[in-house]
């Protein structure tokens, strides 16, 4: 069992709209859900989230969020002059969601900033898995994300396997070459790959998993999974195809927010636990499965543990 997950990126305000017209809210951010998802999977595993934050009140909740799901936020940096992003959710009637966003400058961005002028990272123990996204380059002003890079590669040379999800936002990105520039040099980092077959397609064109499986060859992924719709998961380890796992749709789906991310947290938490690919994938997509019958990104505990539970007897 490997004992150590840190995920970097951004947690940020989550609002969306209750069935009442009124605004709730929560936490949210694509690799701190995952992380959520690893923690409810698999507790055994230590947690920790890299970030930046501010010092104003949302932050303060942010992090009271963190420890009560069991996130380590020791590592955390905090900003005396940017506050943390906000986004909102809107979903279409078949659950389908979009985002708004209210995060350019939010203390996340700053983060590279924030690690050199703290000089921490020589204080950061060893962790054995860690896990990045498109997102959490996307947000970093351009010298920054080489640097996050490097800091990617510092972390893999002193003996983290790296995970990746390309999790691509277009807005994010000046032009398509330049989100296709990040995700080569994030791809070339990483161990596992966990992209969405139109991730692919819309940034490349890929039309079948064999261009995809070609492309993250010459790139060196290890291990790659693809999230294909409802084509279902493909899984491929040094580009030998090791299983097909078919789409099971949900009973409804309610808000697709974070379908990816719970998925990329099981994935990850099932295979530091041992778990082979297959295995690994069928309880990732089944808790995915869950989580698009759920308003948000973050689906309540007591819901989330019976589920597991029950789930998990199957195996
Ligand atoms: N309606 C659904 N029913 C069952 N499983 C679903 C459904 N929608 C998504 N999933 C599961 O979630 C996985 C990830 O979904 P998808 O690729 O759409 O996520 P994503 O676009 O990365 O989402 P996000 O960026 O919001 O995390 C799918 O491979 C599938 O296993
Ligand atoms: O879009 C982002 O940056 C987010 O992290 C918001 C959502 O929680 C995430 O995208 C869901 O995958």
């Amino acid at each position: 069992m490997k004992n150590s997950l840190l995920a970097i990126g951004e947690c940020m305000v989550e609002l969306s709209l209750s069935n009442s017209h009124s605004l709730q809210h929560s936490f949210a951010g694509d690799t701190y859900n995952s992380l959520v998802y690893a923690k409810r999977w698999q507790p055994e595993i230590d947690c920790f989230f890299l970030s930046g934050i501010g010092q104003d009140m949302f932050s303060s909740m942010m992090t009271e969020h963190w420890k009560a799901h069991g996130i380590e936020g020791q590592f955390v940096l905090c900003s005396p002059d940017h506050n943390v992003g906000i986004y909102a959710i809107k979903n279409d009637p078949s659950g389908e969601r979009q985002f708004d966003y209210w995060r350019k400058d939010s203390a996340a961005t700053q983060l590279m900033y924030l690690i050199e002028q703290s000089d921490s990272e020589p204080t950061w123990p060893h962790f054995d898995l860690v896990y990045f996204s498109g997102i959490s380059l996307g947000i970093l002003a351009e010298d920054d994300k080489s640097r996050f890079i490097d800091l990617i590669k510092r972390l893999r040379s002193n003996g983290s396997k790296i995970a990746f999800d390309p999790n691509y936002r277009p807005k994010m990105w000046s032009t398509k070459d330049h989100a296709i520039q990040w995700l080569e040099a994030a791809y070339s980092v990483s161990d596992i790959v966990l992209p969405g077959f139109d991730d692919h397609y819309d940034l490349f064109g890929h039309t079948s998993v064999e261009e995809i499986v070609g492309y993250c060859s010459q790139l060196h992924v290890s291990e790659l999974i693809i999230k294909a719709g409802k084509q279902g998961v493909f899984a491929f380890e040094n580009d030998r195809a090791v299983c097909h796992v078919p789409f099971t749709p949900a009973k409804v789906q309610r808000d697709t927010t974070a379908a990816g991310d719970s998925f990329a947290g099981v994935y990850l938490a099932c295979r530091m636990a041992s778990k082979d690919v297959q295995t690994a994938i069928e309880q990732a997509t089944g808790a995915a499965g869950l989580v698009v019958q759920h308003q948000g990104a973050i689906v309540e505990h007591s819901i989330f543990d019976v589920f597991r539970q029950q789930f998990t007897q199957a195996f």
